[in-house]
């Protein structure tokens, strides 16, 4: 049965849940005072549809229904999860959690508060054991960070399960041990906004500036290895204790600010405002989040290649959405939206990506007639491709939905020969063909042979199929 979200909620991390739920294949029923919470939502899910599936090889499940209700008793009914994402007021967030205990008891409750501790939240609760922070970080439905704070009053099972349903739509709880204010990543950002405050203030630089020192430098090892393992490799072969022995005393030097608060004047504000107005006020928010959301995927796409870091979770995620072919007619063998990294000066998809959806389409039917990953890995054995030929027929771009069909053309001996027609999925138009020859391979001669009669007698059945059409 399909799983229901409520989202509590639906402004800017409220909408970002809505997508990251609703693009896993949950319902999603939110509740919004706001009379524009259903297009500020739809307009968050419409950058998120055009993000999201760009940084899986397949396609996600089919989208969830979106609904808006009228009450928070309403949008809580039936609901397998419930996210709070209300204006950052702890007497609001009281108030909302009486109303959603009263209609969903039991039911485990996630609060987006960036600030508050759990035993602050759960405080005049009539169960305080439903409720537990899941704080996330904006895009929430492409970051994967979600803080999962519970305090001594949340029940360890609801703990288990809210890490559960994260995981399942791609998400990463990190579970934060002890409770603090701000947990753990804010806490952290705090200290570099501080410094970054001061270092305006004092005309030391601008933001324009500081972001540079940021995304050309450090802020590229923060994406990938993060603080420790970044510094323990700076400290040179003697590692982590040889890196704190030479730059640990810097901390008591003069030029860091870290215990004091720059005050935060009007003028301190006209300052960075002026400033960040220079730097980025020709493009709109929106145009800023498409580029921030490009950027994510990209780097993402990167990682999930490498299988580390955020990309090494995207990789996991993929695995559990990937299926092969189910069908011989027709052969569907990819089912995926072409991401913005596959595009080229043009602004449309790269020949040589064409090249790697064929290949990713030939694997489809290699796993249908059984020289799958496991019979590769364990019996030794695979097909190579030893001719294509491509035709380019229609323009494909960065965001559009595509599907390829295969057919056996030829299906005897060592040969197994495909005809792929790759498709638009929204109108069916044929976008671009491959004729493909492979070769069966032993993998330990790295020579030509016949396969096995298993997969031989599959092979040939398909092709038998095939020629009907
Ligand atoms: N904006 C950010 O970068 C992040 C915010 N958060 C947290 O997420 C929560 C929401 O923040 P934003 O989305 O940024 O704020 P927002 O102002 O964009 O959205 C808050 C929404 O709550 C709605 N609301 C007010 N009273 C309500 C009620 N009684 N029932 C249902 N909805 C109600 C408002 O109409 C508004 O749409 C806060 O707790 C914040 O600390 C967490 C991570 C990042
Ligand atoms: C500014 N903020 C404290 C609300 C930010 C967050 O909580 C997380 C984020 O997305 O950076």
């Amino acid at each position: 049965m399909t799983k229901r979200a409520a989202i509590i909620g639906g402004g800017v991390i409220g909408g970002g849940w809505a997508a990251r739920f609703l693009l896993n294949g949950w319902d999603v029923r939110v509740f919004d005072p706001d009379p524009e919470a259903d297009r500020k939502v739809g307009e968050v899910l419409t950058n998120a549809r055009g993000a999201l599936p760009m940084l899986y090889d397949c396609a996600l499940p089919a989208e969830g229904k979106l609904s808006f209700h009228g009450s928070i008793a309403e949008a809580a009914e039936g609901a397998d999860w419930i996210q709070e994402s209300v204006s950052e007021r702890l007497d609001l967030k009281h108030k909302v959690f009486a109303e959603i205990q009263a209609a969903a008891p039991g039911v485990p409750i996630g609060s987006s508060t960036s600030g508050f501790k759990p035993s602050e939240l759960q405080e005049g609760a009539a169960d305080p054991s439903t409720i537990m922070v899941t704080h996330p970080f904006n895009p929430v439905y492409l970051l994967p960070l979600i803080e999962v704070v519970p305090s001594e009053a949340t029940s360890p099972e609801m703990v288990e399960a809210a890490k559960a349903v994260l995981t399942e739509v791609g998400l990463y709880p990190l579970h934060v041990r002890k409770e603090i204010d701000a947990h753990i990543a804010d806490r952290f950002l705090e200290a570099v906004w501080r410094e970054a405050l001061w270092l305006v203030k004092d005309g030391i630089a601008t933001t324009e500036e500081i972001d540079n020192a940021i995304r050309y430098g450090f802020g590229l090892r923060w994406g990938q290895m993060g603080l420790f393992e970044t510094y323990r490799v700076a400290g040179g072969e003697a590692g982590m204790r040889h890196f704190m022995a030479q730059f640990g005393p810097a901390l008591s030097w003069p030029w860091t600010k870290l215990m004091d608060v720059p005050e935060f004047t009007p003028e301190l504000v006209d300052l960075i405002a002026d400033q960040s107005d220079a730097q980025s006020g020709h493009l709109t928010i929106r145009e800023l989040e498409r580029k921030r959301d490009r950027n994510l995927i990209a780097m993402m796409r990167a990682l999930k290649q490498q299988g580390t870091a955020s990309g090494k979770l995207v990789g996991q995620h993929q695995r559990t959405l990937m299926r092969p072919p189910q069908d011989a007619r027709p052969m569907i063998t990819q089912d995926r939206m072409v991401p913005v990294d596959w595009t080229d000066m043009n602004g449309h998809m790269n020949e040589g990506r064409y090249g790697q959806v064929f290949s990713d389409a030939a694997e489809g039917v290699m796993a249908f007639v059984g020289a799958d990953e496991a019979y590769v890995s364990e019996r030794q054995l695979s097909y190579f491709t030893v001719e294509t030929t491509i035709k380019y027929l229609a323009e494909t771009r960065a965001g559009e939905e595509i599907i390829v069909e295969s057919r056996v053309t030829e299906g005897g001996g060592k040969k197994l020969r495909c005809f792929h027609e790759m498709k638009r999925k929204s109108d069916g138009e044929v976008m671009a063909t491959c004729d493909q020859l492979m070769l069966h391979v032993s993998l330990e001669t790295r020579r030509t042979c016949a396969p096995p009669e298993d997969v031989a007698d599959k092979v040939a059945a398909l092709a038998a199929l095939h020629a009907e059409e």
